[in-house]
């Protein structure tokens, strides 16, 4: 594991490292953020993944989730979206190919090689990360659009290694959109059966939530049709699952959307990975 930078953030030291994945097979690189409190002591560790065309640098420097997780004595985790390189297959679309992995482990031609998202976030990085930083094993999941599909899908299918929900702008309902069809397709192929595994919605009411979520969704984002949150909202009611799902008025998309709600998010992760 090479460290191409660190600097200090928020009393805490914010970390660039570029490693091996050999799921992936190719280089990666992430951002890893250790709070203060990971001198005197082993910390949980906050999961953000991140949406379409975003590598690990977006969130690290947008959302500004280091100042509230330094607060709450969290680590934040900031994995890139995709295998990425030369001899990766890519595509010249923005949402398929490198920076578009989906989290999902494709086996389909050309992107089978390389595209394993879900085996690299679920269970490569946390063993490596947990070797390497001061991490206490409990960890926490949240993500932005694509990288909130993630968060919820992967710990709906990981109940046990996730202790904390939440997502920003989450692509709910793939299966049923543009943001999901071509994608679900492309790397897992046509049999739709494949693809209920990997759709937030569909899982939510075939195995439920061990404990409560939290989304919060802009009411004037530009993608909401692609999103689908209406999706989540009614799997939320039918399935009678803890949560708080909100809609904000006026705030769209971007990352000033992530920024403004993202001390409710560490928060709320902070509260249910301290009881650990
Ligand atoms: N480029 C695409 C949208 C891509 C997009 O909005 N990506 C979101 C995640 S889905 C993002 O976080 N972009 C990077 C950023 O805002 O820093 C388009 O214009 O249709």
């Amino acid at each position: 594991m090479e460290i191409l930078s660190q600097n200090r953030c928020f009393g805490g030291v914010q970390t660039v490292v570029r490693h091996r994945s050999d799921v992936c097979r190719c280089s990666m690189t992430l951002g890893v953020f250790m709070p203060p409190q990971a001198e005197e002591r082993p910390v949980p560790a906050l999961w953000f993944l991140s949406g379409l065309t975003c590598t690990h640098e977006n969130a690290m420097t947008k959302a500004g989730l280091q100042a509230h997780a330094a607060r709450h004595g969290l680590a934040l985790i900031f994995p890139d979206t995709s295998p990425r390189g030369e001899g990766v297959a890519d595509d010249d679309a923005y949402d398929l190919g490198q920076g578009a992995g989906f989290y999902v482990n494709a086996t389909q031609a050309p992107w089978r090689g390389h595209y394993q998202m879900y085996d690299y976030v679920v269970k490569e990085l946390p063993a490596l990360l947990e070797s390497e930083f001061a991490l206490n094993g409990v960890h926490g999941i949240t993500g932005h659009s694509m990288g909130g599909h993630g968060a919820i899908t992967i710990a709906l299918r990981n109940p046990d290694r996730y202790r904390s929900l939440s997502a920003f702008a989450p692509i709910v309902n793939p299966t049923r959109s543009d943001w999901g069809r071509k994608q679900l397709s492309a790397y897992l192929g046509d049999d739709e059966a494949q693809w209920a595994a990997h759709d937030a919605s569909l899982l939510l009411e075939e195995a439920g939530w061990k404990g409560d979520i939290l989304i919060d969704q802009g009411a004037a984002d530009q993608f909401l049709d692609l999103l689908r949150p209406e999706a989540m909202a009614e799997a939320l009611a039918r399935t009678r699952q803890p949560s708080v799902l909100r809609l904000q008025p006026g705030y769209d998309h971007s990352y000033f959307f992530v920024a403004s709600f993202g001390e409710d998010h560490v928060r709320w992760h902070a509260e249910r990975l301290a009881s650990a």
